[in-house]
């Protein structure tokens, strides 16, 4: 091949390329590729063309602004055309323009009016007589879009102009984008809905003004901001960019806060490192700030080239968006045992940082991207926002490319990783040795409701774990008075009380150790029913996901379908004979009421008495949990921390360092017994703490226990007490609140 069709072929796959992002960018408002990608191919064809003027074609990218106005809108030819802007990537560059304007206006030093350039779409507003009659998109710079009725619903727009002075024509410029923070939620907001997520706000500025149903628009919080002006019939207000702006305010027009005249490429300079101090506290996207010439006289000598003004420029900030690739996940454990993935990138520059890192989130997020090692990734870093990845380019995976799983182990300590059913954040349940809880499960153990380790903060822990000398809550126990009294901040005295205070935490509560135990979603109240349900923390440690829960009712009967059978039952006259009894409820029709359920219902309920004595209550299917606060997921917590030899084995070690408490019924005291042998059931909130309840009735002689049958004499129901109540109730068991109790006891 020689060079020429070397170079043919090139430049033919650069217009190729930079056409179809084009398309993707300004028809369909969604880039495959950030900016940065599409300057640099644009950059290349603009360098080969230069070299090489006579290969330039007419429908070459470097040769026209934007593309061809979508046919689903009316078109609408521009007064004048609407261009882009020439760029400055550097000082270097930004220094050269002033320099060129300098020269060419034979002057030695220029007025600019500054301000930021916002990254939305440009709108072109069309007011006659004061009246807006016409809203346009840039489209390919002569021809653009009509989209009147969707410029309506944006609040910012003026429908009619203010005051008396404004020409009979104007056509107003501006940007309509929007704010970052209405562009997360309105991604989440079509997350939600399963549609489409826009990449940023400018796609989603184009994609929410270019909408042929104005309703749709009309929900998406838009904003404008004029700029400038095109066509203009009448005598010109002022005599400068800035005068024009301060005309197009008078007249009711939003205009940029920050826009302002500023003098000589110092003045520039100043600006454009002002704002980009605030650029990641600004609400909305910019990249870049726009210089114009503040004379329209010297505006109009200076002219335009091919598709910019000469008299202006944008200085560009660094791209927030890049593509890098992922060369591995990897999963961090956070200090609650949260398992989280990070994507480990090839470093790139976003936003002006180099970012080697981005969240992921969950594995959730990692299908729903479907992020795999290997990819390559379009990221996205702005305002205050963590880098995030944005989206994978699929065309762009390698055949290696490997899915990524939630590892079954924690990367730290080994422990199982749990993620229960219907959790989206996966954890580590190595609570009580894992290096990357320790500090966080230290705190916990040794808090006032927990083991109540007087004068153990978070400072200390945070000294005892960085010196390495502890690891777990075991290790408390056999700290030295010398290893102590040589910590920071801690003296012969503190030390002694802090041992003292070990000590004393060694007499406690089965309740409060559980709920040391700092086992994920095993609160203080959790942790009261389990004491009272279990009798030792042998018990406890054995128990098994279904030994939390009982089946209940039967399944398949909900509320309504329970109601009417139980209707029917009570209204229904002669008793069908026995063998029957299937084919006579089915003939009841009743909904929710199948050959199924009925068989099911006829297992628990063998008979026609057992059926007719049966409540709504007692059919319809439930799982309770035996303990309070115990659901399904709670269980998983617990049974999979004692799953784990780790934590058996400190807490072992923590029993053996003589922390105990008294077993249950052992307080009971040798006077008089009025509730001996009385079996109870206590439920919903009491005035007074539940453990302190059950040790007054346990002193009397009863037994508390945990779950309603029939065995239970009373059941004691506080407030917002459920479904043992209603099994209480469905059993026919009595049911007391404090009150009764207290009469009971023939207190009252
Ligand atoms: N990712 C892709 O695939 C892809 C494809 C095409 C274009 N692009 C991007 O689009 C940009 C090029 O588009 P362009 O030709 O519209 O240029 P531009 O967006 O860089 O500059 C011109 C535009 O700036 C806007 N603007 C904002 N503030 C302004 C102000 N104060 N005064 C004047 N104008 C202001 C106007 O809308 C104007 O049309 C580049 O950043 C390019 O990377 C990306
Ligand atoms: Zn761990």
């Amino acid at each position: 091949m020689t060079d020429e069709t070397e170079l043919a072929a090139r430049l033919e796959a650069l217009r190729r390329q930079l056409h179809y992002h084009n398309h993707r960018y300004y028809v369909l408002d969604d880039p495959e590729v950030p900016d940065s990608e599409y300057d640099r191919l644009l950059r290349e064809l603009q360098s080969l063309e230069a070299d090489h003027p006579e290969l330039i074609t007419p429908d070459s990218p470097t040769q026209r602004v934007g593309a061809e106005p979508l046919s689903a809108f009316a078109e609408v030819v521009h007064r004048q055309p609407m261009l882009s802007l020439q760029n400055a990537m550097d000082e270097t560059e930004m220094r050269a323009f002033d320099e060129r304007i300098r020269r060419e206006l034979g002057v030695a030093q220029v007025a600019y009016t500054a301000e930021p350039k916002l990254d939305g779409l440009a709108i072109s507003l069309l007011y006659e007589d004061g009246r807006l009659v016409r809203g346009a998109t840039r489209g390919d710079g002569h021809r653009g879009e009509d989209v009147t009725a969707q410029v309506r619903t944006i609040h910012t727009v003026p429908l009619r102009l203010q005051g008396e002075d404004w020409p009979p024509l104007l056509e107003a410029r501006g940007e309509v984008f929007l704010p970052i923070a209405d562009f997360e939620a309105l991604n989440a907001r079509l997350r939600e809905a399963g549609s489409r997520t826009f990449k940023n706000p400018r796609n989603a500025a184009a994609g929410s003004l270019r909408q042929l149903d104005p309703k749709v628009t009309a929900q998406r919080p838009l904003a404008m901001l004029c700029y400038g002006f095109g066509a203009f019939d009448g005598e010109r207000p002022a005599a400068t960019q800035s005068g024009m702006l301060a005309a197009l305010r008078r007249w009711g027009l939003p205009v940029s806060p920050e826009s302002k005249v500023v003098d000589g490429i110092g003045g520039c300079l100043a600006y454009h490192r002002a704002l980009a101090e605030r650029r990641d506290g600004l609400p909305y996207d910019i990249d870049g700030v726009v210089f114009k010439v503040d004379d329209l006289t010297a505006q109009e000598r200076l002219g335009f080239v091919t598709r910019e003004p000469r008299w202006a420029i944008a200085y560009k900030y660094p791209a927030q968006e890049a593509l890098t690739q992922v060369q591995a996940v990897e999963f961090q454990v956070g200090r609650t045992g949260a398992v989280t993935p990070v994507a480990r990138l090839a470093p790139v520059a976003v936003g002006g940082v180099t970012v080697s890192n981005a969240t992921l989130h969950n594995l959730d997020e990692i299908r729903r991207k479907d992020v795999h090692v290997g990819d390559t990734v379009y990221v996205r870093r702005a305002g205050d926002v963590i880098p995030e990845v944005v989206r994978v380019l699929p065309e762009r995976r390698p055949g290696d490319a490997r899915v990524v799983t939630l590892p079954s182990h924690c990367p730290v300590c080994g422990a199982d990783v749990v993620r229960p059913a219907g959790e989206v954040v996966a954890r580590c349940s190595g609570g009580l040795f894992c290096p990357a809880q320790r500090k966080e499960a230290l705190v916990h153990f040794a808090s006032r409701r927990a083991m109540d380790i007087d004068g153990l903060g978070d400072k200390l822990v945070e000294q005892l774990v960085d010196k390495d000398l502890v690891h777990d809550p075991a290790d408390l126990y056999g700290l030295a008075a010398e290893t102590l009294a040589g910590l920071e901040r801690m003296g012969e005295k503190s030390a002694q009380n802090l041992l003292a205070a070990l000590e004393k935490s060694k007499e406690t509560t089965f309740a409060r150790f559980i709920y040391a135990l700092g086992i994920r979603e095993v609160g203080e109240a959790t942790a009261a029913s389990l004491a009272s349900h279990f009798a030792d923390l042998d018990a406890l440690a054995a128990a098994r996901v279904e030994d939390f829960q009982q089946i209940g009712g039967v399944k398949g009967i909900g509320e309504k379908t329970a109601e009417r059978l139980c209707a029917r039952l009570a209204e229904a006259g002669d008793r069908p004979p026995d063998g029957e009894l299937a084919d006579w409820l089915a003939g009841l029709k009743i909904a929710g009421l199948n050959r199924a359920t009925i068989a099911r219902l006829l297992e628990v309920f063998g008979d026609w008495s057992a059926l007719r004595a049966a409540r709504p209550a007692d059919l319809v299917s439930r799982e309770d949990s035996l303990v309070e606060g115990v659901g399904p997921v709670v269980a998983t917590h617990i049974v999979t921390f004692f799953a784990q030899s780790h934590n058996r084995e400190v807490i072992g070690r923590l029993l053996k360092a003589g922390i105990q408490w008294p077993a249950p019924g052992s307080a009971a005291p040798q006077g008089a017994q009025p509730l001996a042998g009385k079996v109870f059931v206590i439920t919903g909130t009491l005035g007074r703490p539940r453990e302190a309840v059950k040790a007054e009735l346990e002193a009397l002689g009863a037994k508390v226990t945990g779950s309603v049958s029939r065995n239970t004499d009373y059941v004691l129901a506080g407030r917002d007490a459920g479904t043992k109540l209603e099994r209480a109730r469905a059993l026919g068991r009595p049911v007391l609140d404090e009150d009764d109790l207290a009469a009971l006891l023939g207190r009252r």
